[in-house]
């Protein structure tokens, strides 16, 4: 933008649009508030601001921070950014709304700031919502208080015995919080059970789920009904099969022969929360709701940090009100895509505990665990909090990458230069790898991609199908995450990229071209993030893509493929690369992850803790200057 000229809002309107700085809606919104009447800049401005902040993930806009740093909080101009001259927030800010002070929108039209009334903006103290997202809040504040309010009867004898049948009880003086998470669950109609990766919490759930089913077993009630369900089809698969090796080896166990029919009455059966609350077509209602509750008694949803506010919602008012309802997700990981931090918001502080007195004394007792530390005691803490436990001990994810990865999770800048070195000076057997290249043009990369994509032989198997199946199963060894979408060092250029080094045109049907699905579609089973694998046909060399098919099982007789013509799949993109927020709630042997070469919002430490713990045996980090600044670009 030159001197000269003074930014209007009209022009800012319609340069971000076309430069794709803000969506068609926000656009949209200041339209509508326009025809109702509304002329204050500050207030279109504010709004326009307050809906670009929601397709960010954001459900407030805050306005101190907007006025501090207008373009950092909006994230404009976005990076890799192509459009050219466009006005900046900040200097359209400077000339209608300097210092976006709240009190300029006060007494207008569309604010309201009781967060009572019917306009579409509401003003809390520096907080700016969209009524929409304001009322959701509010409805989930109300309903957990309910439901965390009301407590269920326990038998604390007979879970006290339960617990010391299942978990080993603590050596030394060690907290085993796994028992107390157990304990603290079954107290409870609403919690909430985090941690790491590896850190047992399908391992708690299972033996959570036993001692639920032990007391209603107990009192001649008929069995718990348990509805099990993730944000994502492969999430829910993976809960199912994590549930389900779980509970084989506890009924395997004769000492626990006393509990056989509470395992007996554990059914995994893993869903999507769409498919859970019933998706109806072309709506966002969904059939399960306050006047169609669930008929359940417990629900448990995993990976709950992929979960927007929407769907927590949605999921509250379909869970009835007697049942119980248990959050289970990795509070570090980054957020859903779409608007609200729900899991995030919900576990803000639980590192350090917060717990009454006498959350900790009925924990102590029943759980007989040690006491805990002074330090995790606060007569002040937030009720929510004593619905949370932490789970802080990984039984699988250990070793460089782990290290790196929890240095990432507490901003520890000096153990990340030292984990980079290690990783620096090491041998090519060391979980952790750095390729500060200039470009993916570099050698190193092209061998990294060679190695790295699995290529399976058809004349190596009995069958075609088992061919299809090991290839589906080798396709999760090796994968490629980006920040970003776009740019040079985007998901869609590095897709390209690995193509030409494949030697193929990744944006066409070619066979053996990965392709992700990038929307549900109920018609052919098909869930946004499936991934599958063109083929062509052994007999008349068609292609036809194969998904794996959860429902496979021996008895059924089923293949464990489903098969779909390309031309049936409208909305996918080849996966050599996918970012990360899509790699949520998957693991790959061999994690890549390429980072862009410059800083940018995006690269949270969120973003970096969660692409990194998606390596369950390698790591290698891409990108151009990874050791600048003393390693803070990563
Ligand atoms: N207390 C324990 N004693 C022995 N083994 C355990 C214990 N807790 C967990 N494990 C084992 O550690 C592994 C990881 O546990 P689990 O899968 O429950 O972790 P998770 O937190 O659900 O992992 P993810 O991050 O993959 O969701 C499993 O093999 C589990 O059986």
């Amino acid at each position: 933008m030159t001197d000269t000229l003074v930014p209007t809002l009209e022009d800012a309107l319609q340069q971000w649009r076309d430069a794709n700085w803000i969506r068609s809606i926000d656009v949209a919104l200041v339209e509508l508030l326009q025809q109702a009447g509304e002329q204050n800049p500050a207030v279109l401005l504010a709004s326009l601001f307050a809906s670009h902040q929601v397709g960010r993930g954001h459900t407030v806009l805050h306005l101190n921070a907007l006025a501090e740093n207008p373009n950092h909080t909006l994230a404009l101009p976005p990076v890799n950014n192509t459009a050219g001259d466009c006005v900046t927030p900040a200097e359209l800010l400077e000339q209608c709304w300097p210092k976006a002070e709240p009190s300029v929108l006060e007494s207008t039209l569309c604010v309201d700031t009781t967060g009572e009334g019917q306009q579409p903006l509401v003003l809390i103290n520096d907080q700016l919502y969209l009524r929409r997202y304001y009322l959701y809040e509010r409805f989930i504040e109300a309903d957990l208080k309910q439901r965390m309010d009301d407590e269920p009867v326990v038998n604390e004898e007979l879970l006290q015995q339960t617990l010391a049948l299942l978990f080993a009880s603590s050596a030394d003086d060690k907290i085993n919080w796994q028992r107390l998470a157990c304990a603290n669950t079954v107290k409870h109609r609403f919690s909430v059970l985090t941690g790491g990766p590896g850190t047992g919490k399908t391992y708690t759930v299972v033996r959570l789920l036993t001692a639920l089913q032990h007391q209603t077993l107990k009192l001649g009630l008929p069995p718990l009904r348990i509805s099990l369900a993730a944000p994502t089809g492969k999430a829910a698969a993976r809960l199912r099969e994590s549930i389900e090796a779980e509970l084989k080896s506890l009924k395997d166990t004769s000492a626990l022969a006393s509990l056989t029919a509470a395992f007996d009455a554990i059914t995994p059966n893993g869903k999507t929360l769409h498919r859970l609350l019933g998706v109806m077509p072309n709506s966002r209602q969904f059939k399960h709701n306050e006047r169609n509750p669930l008929r359940t008694d417990v629900v448990i949803v995993d990976e709950a940090s992929m979960m927007d506010i929407e769907m927590m919602v949605a999921l509250l008012k379909a869970t009835p009100k007697h049942a119980r309802l248990v959050l289970i997700g990795d509070k570090d990981q980054l957020a859903s895509v779409e608007a609200g931090a729900v899991l995030g918001n919900l576990c803000a502080g639980a590192d350090q505990g917060h717990y009454h007195p006498s959350t900790v004394s009925w924990l102590e007792r029943v759980a007989q665990s040690p006491s805990l530390p002074r330090e995790f005691i606060d007569a002040d803490g937030p009720q929510r909090l004593q619905h949370v436990v932490m789970l802080r001990e990984s039984r699988r994810f250990f070793g460089p990458i782990a290290d790196l990865a929890n240095a990432i999770n507490y901003q520890q800048q000096e153990q990340i230069t030292e984990e980079l070195a290690k990783a620096g000076r090491a041998e090519s057997d060391y979980p952790v790898r750095v390729l500060d290249i200039d470009s993916l043009d570099a050698p190193e990369f092209k061998q990294l991609v060679r190695d790295g994509i699995p290529r399976l032989r058809r004349d190596d198997f009995d069958s075609f199908d088992d061919y299809v199946k090991a290839t589906l199963d080798a396709n999760t060894q090796f994968q490629i995450l980006t920040a970003l979408r776009e740019g040079p060092w985007g998901m869609k250029a590095v897709n390209q990229k690995v193509g030409e080094i494949l030697g193929v045109n990744a944006n066409s049907w070619y066979d053996g071209r990965p392709v992700m699905v990038t929307k549900n579609d109920y018609g052919l089973k098909l869930n946004n993030g499936d991934i599958g694998i063109a083929f062509a046909d052994p007999e008349h060399g068609h292609l036809r893509v194969a998904f794996p098919d959860d429902s496979d099982n021996t008895q059924t007789g089923k293949s464990g493929i489903r098969w779909v013509l390309p031309s049936r799949l409208t909305h996918i993109e080849t996966v050599y690369a996918m970012t990360v927020h899509k790699s949520q709630g998957s693991e790959f042997k061999h994690t890549v992850m390429v980072l862009p070469d410059h800083d940018t919002p995006v690269m949270s430490k969120e973003l970096l803790y969660t692409g990194i713990t998606r390596a369950k045996e390698r790591l290698s980090l891409v990108g151009n200057n990874l050791f600048s600044q003393g390693g803070k670009r990563v």
